[in-house]
């Protein structure tokens, strides 16, 4: 394997600065993860191999962001798995620190706070979530920003991959670099989905047969949607709503379409007139154990 694992913050510094002189680099690609990679973070680290010179993904559950214990105990790890998905894809660098290396002093007395925009929707259900999330990206962001000047005596580019299927934490880990003038540019990569239309996640793996074929109504009241925007038609949120409730194996938390920027509803569009503009629906629901959420973009 060419791919190199690092497990302290100090490592990845170094061997991050060696690859991009190394290469003649002047450019950085980094994906934050949680691990128990599949084919959308493949996806991810696709990207992020083709346009930068040196790419790192880091994988670290993140205790800081469960709320759940027992969330956070069943998490899947599967370390070697993810170093050959990784090392097929082109990366160069994984980092995959210990808790304590993370937190050495324990829980952090100075977090990263999201503000409203993280306590609604998947903030209202897992409350802290979000603190807890970005507070982890702002410390990946800076364990993993390259150091040194590039090849060309200028600032080595700097970028991070996310998933437009967290859709909310894309839109918080945005403003995040904004709010706080980080040095980074955030990259967002289109929902990975299965055949059937199921979006990728390493949680689909705790799902029945039965209970993935009924989590697929997720992605098909969606498409309704997105189908109804692109037609020009109403969208008839409510009928969707209830093709998802007619589900007895999902039972819905929230279902709307937002303004894919400030996540506030877009009520008015959603009803009898015509969809126009930009918007984005997004559904959450737990399916037997599992808590689920997906969206799409709506454009029209
Ligand atoms: N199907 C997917 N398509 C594109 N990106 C994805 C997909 N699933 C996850 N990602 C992105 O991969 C990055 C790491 O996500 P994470 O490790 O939490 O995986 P996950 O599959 O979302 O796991 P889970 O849903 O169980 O938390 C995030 O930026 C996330 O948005
Ligand atoms: C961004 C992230 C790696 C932070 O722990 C996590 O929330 C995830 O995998 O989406
Ligand atoms: N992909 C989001 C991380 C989480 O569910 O904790």
């Amino acid at each position: 394997m060419a791919i190199k694992l690092v497990t302290t913050a100090a490592e990845l510094r170094s061997e991050g600065a060696r690859l991009l002189k190394e290469k003649g680099g002047s450019s950085l690609g980094f994906v934050p993860t949680m691990g128990a990679l599949h084919s959308g973070h493949a996806t991810l680290a696709r990207t992020a191999v083709a346009a930068n010179d040196v790419t790192a993904v880091s994988i670290f559950v993140n205790p800081l962001q469960f709320g759940d214990a027992v969330d956070l105990d069943r998490y899947p790890r599967t370390l070697e798995a993810d170093m050959e998905l990784l090392d097929a894809e082109g990366v160069d660098l994984v980092f995959a620190p210990a808790v304590e290396e993370v937190y050495p002093d324990g829980q952090p007395l100075v977090r990263v706070t999201s503000g409203p925009l993280g306590e609604k929707w998947e903030g209202a259900s897992r409350p802290g979530h979000f603190d807890g999330a970005l507070t982890v990206v702002a410390k990946l962001l800076h364990y993993a920003l390259p150091a040194g000047p590039a090849a060309d005596g200028g600032a080595a580019a700097y970028r991070a991959y996310f998933g437009q299927k967290d859709a909310q934490q894309l839109a918080l880990v945005r403003r995040m670099v904004t709010d706080l003038n980080f040095p980074v540019e955030i990259v967002a990569v289109p929902t990975v989905r299965a055949e059937d239309g199921l979006a990728l996640s390493s949680r689909n793996r705790f799902l029945s047969a039965e209970e993935r074929e009924a989590a697929l109504v997720l992605a098909r009241a969606l498409r309704l949607l997105e189908q109804r925007a692109s037609a020009h038609e109403p969208l008839d949120l409510p009928s969707a709503v209830e093709l998802v409730r007619s589900q007895p194996l999902v039972e819905l938390d929230y279902f709307d379409v937002v303004d894919p920027r400030t996540l506030e509803p877009l009520a008015e569009n959603c009803q009898d007139t015509p969809f126009r503009g930009e918007g984005l629906a997004i559904i959450a629901a737990k399916v037997g154990p599992v808590r689920l959420i997906d969206n799409i973009p709506l454009d029209s």
